[in-house]
């Protein structure tokens, strides 16, 4: 499909709690995949369902080497519904961020260094990893999408 017009600061959808996914249908997989397409031409490295508009709890976690983190690992990219964090670090690591629903915009943000996760994939099964550095980050930047916080309710 076509890439979705991208909320941005001020849409109201970006500062739900977005709601659990219950329904591991076709429709969802259509919303995953028109996310991916969303972030993919807006070259990120991450997009939450409240990004394109939808207050569902999934997010796309695709970690790929840039110029900020240079050794940030090439992964494919992972939809990860109904997402929670299990156990984190105590250690937390500041780290710049930006967000395709702030433009242009790059923030200094301190995140857990490690964490303890589990999610579903899109056919409904639980996942669980341990995330570290880039990855952890972007995983914690999703999730707050899913609670409706952006960089900007972030600021130290
Ligand atoms: O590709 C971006 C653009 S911003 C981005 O990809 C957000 C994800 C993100 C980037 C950097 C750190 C954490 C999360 C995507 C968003 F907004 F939809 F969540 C980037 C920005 C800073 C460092 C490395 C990469
Ligand atoms: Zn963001």
């Amino acid at each position: 499909p076509t890439p979705l017009p991208i909320c941005v600061t001020g849409d109201p959808v970006l500062y739900q709690i977005a709601a659990p996914v219950t329904e591991f249908d076709a429709r969802l997989e259509a919303l995953a995949h028109s996310a991916m397409v969303t972030m993919d031409a807006a070259k990120g490295v991450g997009i939450a369902a409240p990004q394109i508009g939808v207050s569902l709890r999934f997010f796309i976690v695709a970690s790929r080497a840039n110029e900020r983190y240079p050794d940030a690992p090439n992964m494919a990219p992972v939809v990860m519904v109904n997402p929670c964090i299990l156990a984190a670090s105590n250690e937390l690591v500041a780290g710049e961020e930006g967000c395709l629903s702030v433009p242009g915009k790059r923030l200094s943000i301190l995140r857990h260094q490690w964490l303890d996760v589990s999610w579903q994939s899109l056919d409904g099964e639980t996942h669980h990893a341990r995330l570290e550095g880039f990855v952890a980050r972007i995983f914690q930047h999703e999730l707050d999408h899913l609670d409706g916080i952006t960089l900007l309710e972030r600021i130290e």
